[in-house]
């Protein structure tokens, strides 16, 4: 693969495997052991993926659950190493991996702003300067001298959202940001998303919603099994993975949370 100066990521023939206790409790493993038989198994979570984005785009990764998109996101984002291949990436990398991942629940919201900043790169002084603006987003209210435990999911991802939207970086990562939060915070979030994209950082967002994928990204990559099923026009990624017909719906509530998100997207 080529790189240019313009290559924001570069993702070459990637692959990861988990290891897998074959067996549910000790006795069983001992058992086999002593047997000589195997106590693991492997499982490869990407197989042999390959792509490259350029500074600025914006792409959905798109997938049925357990197809390895998170796995992807953490390889891109330096949290977890591949087996095979490798990964570039060029500049500063911010995004919200997991919700509340490098949270300290014994700390309050107010330490882990400064701790989750400092994680992704932010000196002091900067946070200081920003501290407002980030409170301000995750607007957690009284809740920001409270230890983050007794947090509800909601105001977690509140917070590790704000962070995550302040920093200055290159490469904005985002995965399922949207699954959590309330209907103004989720308004909020894609207003900031959309702000992000339109100020030329390359986002990289996971969505199983095809509304909000169509108005957020200009292509999309879609995981099936591990490796690279479709690359390319996200019209296109939504009718490869059947999500563009109502008659393909599993169920009514899933068409009503991507009609939500539609409403949403189409709010900002
Ligand atoms: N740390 C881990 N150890 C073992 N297996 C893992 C680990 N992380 C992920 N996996 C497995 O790898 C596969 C891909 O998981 P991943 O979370 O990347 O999928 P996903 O596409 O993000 O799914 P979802 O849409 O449900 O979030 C799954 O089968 C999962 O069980």
């Amino acid at each position: 693969m080529t790189a240019s100066t313009t290559t924001s990521i570069v993702v070459d023939n990637v692959s990861k495997t988990f290891r897998y206790q074959a067996h549910p409790t000790l006795k069983k493993v001992l058992q086999s052991r002593l047997r000589g038989q195997r106590t693991s198994e492997t499982f490869k979570a990407l197989d042999g993926v390959s792509f490259e984005v350029q500074q600025g785009e914006s792409i959905g990764l798109m997938g049925l659950n357990g197809s390895g998109k998170s796995t992807l996101l953490k390889l891109v984002s330096g949290v977890m190493r591949p087996d095979q291949g490798q990964v570039l990436t060029r500049g500063r990398i911010s995004g919200l991996i997991a919700t509340g991942a490098g949270f300290h629940n014994e700390l309050t919201g107010r330490d882990n702003i400064y701790m989750n900043a400092a994680m992704l790169g932010m000196s002091k002084e900067e946070t200081d300067a920003k501290f407002d603006d980030i409170a301000g987003f995750a607007d957690v209210g009284r809740f920001l001298d409270t230890p983050v435990g007794n947090y509800s999911s909601g105001m977690f991802a509140r917070l590790g959202f704000s962070v995550a939207v302040h920093v200055d970086c290159d490469i904005f990562i985002a995965d399922e940001v949207l699954a959590v939060g309330d209907r103004p915070f989720k308004r909020k979030c894609l207003k900031r998303m959309k702000e992000i994209r339109e100020s030329g950082i390359t986002m990289f967002y996971v969505s199983h919603s095809a509304g909000s994928v169509k108005r957020m990204c200009d292509r999309a990559i879609v995981l099936e099994k591990g490796r690279v099923g479709f690359d390319g026009d996200v019209e296109e990624a939504i009718k490869f993975l059947h999500y563009d017909g109502d008659d393909e719906e599993p169920d009514g509530e899933e068409v009503e949370e991507d009609e939500r998100d539609d409403a949403l997207a189409s709010d900002i």
